[in-house]
């Protein structure tokens, strides 16, 4: 055998399979952070899809669509060029090349996405982008969002379903936007029940659980602990494959 031979056949034998890791759950249960730091800690890229809906919905409001005729936003939605950056220590969206990074974290935008996500042909673009990013990822990945498991990669490896009570994700909202705008606990919680309900009650790939998802309920867990609890779910799955 030569030795480059020999070098290849020892990698596959060290290094880890790809694995496709799906993080799915309601707003606030600690998706994005718990997705990234996964990612960072086993070597994966990460995808936000939550941040692609997003781009839509700002590209949407920039270009006077009104998001709440479905037929416009139907019309539009094969327009803007969202691109995501998948390095989970720098996540980045671009949106026909311009950096989208923060406008899509306004209200103006987290109060309209729903809207724009419950299109049918809005999801079938977004959906179609999410699978293509994943299917770059040669090393693996870790995607988050609401219909990872059950729709957009229902042969992941892992599937975790993120759950919070909305009294403790309304107090870990609160304390993101405090110093910038609303703090109030209330309306922070009454507005996360609202985006769930309709992130949950649209037709087309609702918010849900995949049958074959792990919940994770971390209401009293700290994000390292949640953290943790993935990786080890991770790991357990890559030792039998
Ligand atoms: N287990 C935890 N304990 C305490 N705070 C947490 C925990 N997990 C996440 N957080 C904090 O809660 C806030 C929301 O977390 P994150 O953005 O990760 O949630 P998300 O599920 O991705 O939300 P969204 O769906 O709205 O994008 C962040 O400030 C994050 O640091
Ligand atoms: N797989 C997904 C991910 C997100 N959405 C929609 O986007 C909104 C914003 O998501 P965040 O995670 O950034 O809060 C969310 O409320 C959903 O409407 C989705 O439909 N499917």
């Amino acid at each position: 055998m030569s030795a480059s031979v020999e070098t290849a056949a020892s990698v596959a034998r060290t290094a880890p399979a790809a694995v496709i890791v799906a993080i799915d759950g309601p707003s606030g249960t600690g998706k994005s952070s718990t997705s990234k730091a996964v990612a960072s800690h086993l070597g994966l890229s990460y995808l936000d899809t939550g941040a692609q809906y997003r781009a839509m919905t700002w590209w949407m409001i920039n270009n006077g669509i009104d998001v709440s005729d479905a037929v416009a936003v139907a019309d539009a939605a094969g327009k803007p060029v969202i691109v995501s950056g998948t390095d989970p220590a720098a996540p980045t969206i671009t949106v026909d090349g311009e950096d989208a990074s923060g406008p899509i974290r306004t209200q103006d935008v987290t109060a309209k996405v729903s809207a724009v996500s419950a299109v049918p042909e809005v999801r079938s673009v977004v959906t179609a982008l999410q699978r293509a990013v994943a299917a770059a990822a040669e090393g693996g990945i870790v995607v988050e969002g609401r219909d990872i498991g059950t729709t957009v990669l229902p042969d992941a490896d892992v599937k975790i379903f993120l759950t919070a009570s909305p009294e403790a994700r309304a107090a870990r909202r609160s304390g993101e936007l405090k110093g910038q705008e609303a703090v109030d606990v209330s309306v922070t919680r009454e507005a996360l029940i609202r985006r769930d309900a309709a992130d949950s009650s649209r037709k087309t790939s609702p918010l849900a659980k995949a049958a074959d998802a792990v919940e994770v309920d971390t209401t009293e867990l700290t994000l390292q602990q949640v953290v943790e609890c993935v990786v080890t779910l991770v790991e357990e799955k890559r030792a039998v494959r």
